[in-house]
C-alpha cells in the first residue's frame, strides 16, 4: 500500500510535503522542535503538547516501538507530530506496537520524509510559527492561509482541555527502571507514605506523582481549576503545581489560588507551576522565541554551583525585570541566561522551569524532589 500525501504549511508561506503517518486528516498548531534522541512516547503522552505540532530533530524515530509503561497521561495531546524518518523496524522486548500504530489509535496526524533540518532551521531563525498539517487539503494557498489564520497558543487558556474533572487518589510506583543501576537512588525510595501533597494538575505528567510518592508522600490529585479553600480542606502537608500547556497568563484562577496557598503551605512547582507560582507573586512571564525543548539543556543550580543535564518543554519563560523582590533566583539555563528556577525569599516556595522527573531524559535534576521533602519536613518541625 502507498503512503498518502501530506504537507505541512507555515504562517510564513513555507510548505513541506513528504508522507502521512500515523492518522490522515488536518490539524492546526504551533510548529515547534525537540531535541530528544529518544523518548517520543512520553513526548507524544505529554500533555503540556496540547496545541502544538511537534517535529523532532533527530534523524530516526520509532527504533523501539511503544509500550504501555511509559505513558505520562492515558493518550497524547500534541496535534501533529513529524519525523524525518519512521522505524519500519520495532525492536525492543518492551514494545507492544510500532509508532506508526499508536498515532494512528491515538489519532495523531503526522509527517514523515520531510527535510526536518530545513524546517527546524526555519523556526530557529524566525521564531516558532502557527503551521496546518494535512493529508485532506493539498493545495499549498490554501494550507498557508489556514495557517495563518488559525488561533495559534497566546491568550488562550488550554489547561481546561487536559486537566482532570474531578479529584483522585494516586497509586502508580516509580518503574523499576528508574532505580536499576543506581544504588544511591534505590536506597533513597521511602516505603512509607508519611506526608499528605496535594498535587494541582495542570495537565500533569504522570511520572511527577509517581516520583513524590517514591519519596514518602500519599498524593491527592485535584483539578488545576480548584480553589485555595478546596485544596486547604484536604489538609496536606504541601501542594504541588504541575507543568500544563499553553500560555499561563491568561490563567487567572490558578493564580489566584497559589495567592491564597502562599504562606500557609510548602509550595513546589515544575513548568507551566513554575511560571504560574512566578505570576502569584506579581513577576510576568513572556514567550521564548522558539523555545527549549528536549533532554540535553543545561542548568547552573546557584545554590550550589552544580551544572545539572535537564529535560525541557517550554515556550514561555518568567522574565528577568519583572520578578519581584519577594523572589530570588536559584537556577539559570546555560544556553541563554534565562531563568530557570526561583524561590520565595520569606515563604515556603519554589519551582523549577525544566523536569526534574525526567521521562524522558536525565536524572540529574532528582533532587529538587528531596530539597521538596525537606522544605516540608522543615516546616513541620
Ligand atoms: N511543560 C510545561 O509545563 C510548559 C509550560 C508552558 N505551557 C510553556 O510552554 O511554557
Amino acid at each position: 500500500m502507498t503512503q498518502p500525501i501530506a504537507k505541512l504549511a507555515l504562517e510564513d508561506g513555507t510548505v513541506f510535503t513528504g508522507l502521512s503517518l500515523g492518522a490522515e486528516g488536518e490539524v492546526d498548531g504551533e510548529v515547534c522542535f525537540n531535541t530528544s534522541m529518544t523518548g517520543y512516547q512520553e513526548i507524544l503522552t505529554d500533555p503540556s503538547y496540547r496545541g502544538q505540532i511537534l517535529t523532532m530533530t533527530y534523524t530516526q524515530i520509532g527504533n523501539y516501538g511503544v509500550n504501555t509503561e511509559d505513558m505520562e497521561s492515558a493518550k497524547t495531546h500534541m496535534s501533529g507530530f513529524i519525523v524525518r524518518e519512521c522505524s519500519r523496524r520495532v525492536s525492543n522486548f518492551r514494545a507492544n506496537q510500532s509508532l506508526d500504530e499508536f498515532l494512528k489509535q491515538n489519532n495523531v496526524v503526522g509527517l514523515t520524509g520531510i527535510d526536518t533540518r530545513a524546517l527546524v532551521r526555519r523556526l530557529r531563525t524566525s521564531g516558532a510559527m502557527k503551521g496546518v498539517l494535512s493529508t485532506v487539503d493539498l493545495d499549498d494557498a490554501s494550507l498557508v492561509e489556514k495557517a495563518r489564520s488559525s488561533a495559534g497558543l497566546v491568550g488562550r487558556d488550554l489547561v481546561q482541555e487536559v486537566m482532570p474533572a474531578e479529584g483522585s487518589s494516586w497509586s502508580e510506583k516509580l518503574s523499576p527502571w528508574v532505580k536499576m543501576g543506581d544504588k544511591n537512588r534505590a536506597e533513597k525510595s521511602r516505603t512509607e507514605q508519611d506526608l499528605h501533597v496535594v498535587a494541582l494538575d495542570f495537565g500533569m505528567k504522570w511520572n511527577i506523582p509517581r516520583h513524590l510518592q517514591d519519596m514518602g508522600c500519599k498524593v491527592t490529585v485535584m483539578p488545576g481549576s480548584s480553589t485555595a479553600d478546596e485544596v486547604l480542606a484536604q489538609n496536606p502537608d504541601a501542594v504541588f503545581l504541575s507543568n500544563g500547556p499553553g500560555d499561563p497568563e491568561p490563567l487567572v484562577g490558578p493564580i489566584e489560588t497559589i495567592r491564597g496557598l502562599l504562606g500557609k503551605k510548602p509550595i513546589f512547582g515544575i513548568c507551566l507551576g513554575h511560571q504560574l507560582l512566578s505570576l502569584a507573586c506579581g513577576a510576568k512571564t513572556f514567550k521564548l522565541k522558539f523555545g527549549h525543548r528536549g533532554a540535553n539543556q543545561p542548568v547552573l543550580d546557584l545554590t550550589t554551583n552544580k551544572v545539572e543535564i535537564t529535560s525541557q518543554n517550554h515556550g514561555f519563560a518568567v522574565e528577568e525585570e519583572s520578578l519581584p523582590d519577594c523572589l530570588e533566583i536559584t537556577h539559570r539555563n546555560l544556553n541563554d541566561n534565562t531563568i530557570a528556577g526561583v524561590q520565595h525569599k520569606t515563604l515556603p516556595a519554589f519551582s523549577v522551569q525544566y523536569h526534574p522527573e525526567a521521562s524522558a531524559g536525565p536524572h540529574d535534576s532528582e533532587y529538587l524532589f528531596e530539597r521538596f521533602r525537606e522544605l516540608v519536613d522543615g516546616q513541620k518541625v
